[in-house]
């Protein structure tokens, strides 16, 4: 198994207090990981740590090919384009419609050609099966057509980790169990995805690696 995710003895702080500790941690390519834990527990913490967003306080961290101890500033952008991102924080932009979201990502990453844009573009939105909205701005598509919009745009760049923030936050159930059920799909084609949730049916219907956060540590 392919290791992409390889922690030993982290430890993470947040305005300098411990978040985590003793955290180790190795997934493997394409496995599905459930990460759980209470309010505060740590889990977005140890998310953010995944793509460089907060340092690592204290152990051995690497993720994919970089070494987050020793990664330098300028690499920070080529490790996060290997990694889809679906967090509240990164909604769509709501000046322009889904498609110009996805098309703004693609450019900003150095894609230039036309037509391998569009091709890309079309792509996943028929993964998510949002081919046909995708002229409408967010705010004129559900909640859940927007998570399923945020998720096309994390697969735009081919990304070998997809780290998923309660991605069925705001969705109703049926909604949120198809999410989840495509992020499924997703690891079956050999991303590894990590899904924070606090929804715990998910475990039992959509079976996964759970991960819990406690006590400042995760088991
Ligand atoms: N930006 C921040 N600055 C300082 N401390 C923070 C910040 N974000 C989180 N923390 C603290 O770090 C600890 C872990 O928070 P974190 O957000 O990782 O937990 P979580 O398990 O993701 O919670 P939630 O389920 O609410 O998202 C908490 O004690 C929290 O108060």
């Amino acid at each position: 198994m392919n290791k992409v995710i390889d922690y030993r003895d982290v430890e993470l702080h947040r305005q300098d207090l411990i978040a985590l500790r003793h955290v180790n941690l190795s997934v493997g390519e394409g496995e599905f990981v459930y990460l759980i834990g209470k309010v505060g527990s740590g889990k977005s913490s140890l998310l953010k740590s995944l793509y460089a967003d907060i340092p690592i306080a204290g152990g051995e961290a690497r993720v994919l090919d970089y070494d987050l101890n020793t990664i330098r500033r300028r690499d920070i952008p080529f490790l996060r384009r290997q990694i889809g991102i679906v967090f509240q924080d990164f909604q769509l932009l709501t000046d322009r419609s889904a498609y110009a979201n996805l098309k703004f990502v693609l450019e900003a990453t150095g894609w230039k050609d036309k037509s391998d844009i569009e091709a890309r573009i079309e792509e996943v939105l028929r993964g998510v099966g949002m081919l046909n909205k995708s002229y409408k701005n967010p705010h004129e598509l559900s909640g859940g057509e927007q998570q399923r919009i945020v998720i096309a745009r994390a697969l735009l760049n081919h990304p070998r980790i997809i780290l998923a923030d309660e991605p069925t936050g705001n969705l109703d159930p049926a909604t949120g169990e198809a999410i989840v059920n495509r992020l499924h799909d997703i690891a079956r084609q050999g991303t590894t995805v990590i899904m924070a949730t606090h929804n715990l049916s998910f475990v039992d219907q959509f079976p996964g690696r759970v991960i819990k956060c406690e006590n400042h540590t995760i088991s």
